[in-house]
């Protein structure tokens, strides 16, 4: 990416003065292999939309060997990545996120996650990028997939629900609609001439899809918002995984769970690296909330809709929009 003058940054880039984040020590933690794994998983879920999860089974090699062969693709000269985009959704982007005007300081590949559904843009990326991408790749998507499906699996348990598989199965699906990331937020020195203002990477948002699984470098930037509408930081750890509630499981929890609204800022001297699985469930398939979870009486907070149509409204929304607004019951539903 090209480095930009200030007065550039401050036209081009959504800066926002804010006020420093310190690093969040009370990020929730989950221990994969803890007995109570499960009840820890759903009180996270309720309490923050958002935890850190350890002892995941992901070999930390599958995330190193991601990580070299990602800067390896991300060093190319800027015409040679050109060639991998734009991402329509799939491909290579830089600077623009969405269709819809959002922008932020960071590069990425958007891609498929289902190797035999791989557009034709991914097998150019995979062809033309350095030599073993496609193979690592696969073997890092493979290993996140199952260690999401047992985070889901616990999930489903420690809400009560005997159907284990009523939220993974939606993932282990053939035509799970889920898609694969690499962000690449380069450094940007400028930062620091911006008296105190911030300069962001990826613009506050929610993830529309049902769970979404992150693992990044040692920078931070990734921030959260509480509850109570405060941002904090997430301090990073390259050996685990962040775990975001997507909206579509807020529908299908019947907003027991939040979906949390997250951003990232750019670093004035480290860049960042991020790989994140959007779990999806299938176009076809009818969001609502699931019915072993509805207490006696109780109704749905929304009304009913396929992915296609969520995905499709957020795909014509920006990103900081509410995208579950206009699917929410009004008194007169
Ligand atoms: C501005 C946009 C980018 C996005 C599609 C959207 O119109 C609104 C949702 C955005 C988001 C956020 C989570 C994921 O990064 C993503 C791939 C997704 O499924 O929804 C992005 C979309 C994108 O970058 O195309
Ligand atoms: O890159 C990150 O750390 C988070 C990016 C993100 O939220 C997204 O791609 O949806
Ligand atoms: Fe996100």
């Amino acid at each position: 990416m090209v480095v930009l003058s200030q007065p550039a940054l401050n036209q081009f880039f959504l800066l926002k003065t804010c006020k420093p984040t310190p690093l969040f020590a009370g990020i929730p933690v989950v221990d994969l292999t803890d007995p109570d794994a499960k009840t820890h998983i759903v009180n996270a879920c309720r309490d923050f939309g958002f935890f850190k999860l350890v002892n995941h089974g992901v070999p930390l090699q599958f995330m190193a060997n991601l990580e070299n062969e990602t800067l390896g693709f991300f060093k190319k000269p800027q015409s040679e990545k050109d060639r991998a985009g734009p991402p329509d959704p799939f491909g290579y982007g830089s600077k623009r996120i969405g269709p819809n005007g959002d922008v932020g300081w960071v590069e990425y590949l958007l891609l498929n996650t289902n190797p035999d559904v791989i557009s034709p843009k991914s097998q150019f990326i995979f062809r033309e990028g350095p030599q073993n991408f496609r193979a690592v790749v696969e073997e890092y998507i493979r290993a996140v997939k199952n260690m999401c499906y047992e985070v889901l699996e616990l999930m489903a348990e420690g809400l009560g629900i005997t159907q284990r598989n009523v939220l993974s199965r939606l993932l282990k699906d053939e035509k799970s609609d889920s898609c694969f990331r690499l962000n690449h937020y380069p450094p940007c020195p400028e930062v620091q001439a911006l008296n105190g203002r911030n300069l962001v990477g990826f613009g506050e948002h929610t993830d529309p899809q049902i769970i979404s699984v992150l693992r990044s470098n040692s920078t931070s930037g990734l921030q959260i918002c509480l509850t109570d509408g405060t941002w904090v930081s997430v301090p990073p750890d390259q050996t685990s995984f962040f775990i975001n509630v997507g909206d579509t499981l807020q529908v299908m929890t019947n907003g027991r769970f939040k979906s949390v609204k997250h951003r990232v800022l750019a670093d004035p001297t480290k860049s960042r690296l991020s790989m994140i699985y959007f779990g999806g469930p299938p176009l076809c398939e009818k969001i609502a909330p699931l019915p072993s979870l509805m207490l006696k009486g109780e109704e749905s907070f929304y009304k009913e809709f396929t992915w296609w149509e969520y995905k499709k409204a957020a795909y014509a929304s920006r990103l900081a929009d509410n995208r579950l607004g206009p699917f929410e019951k009004s008194a007169a539903d």
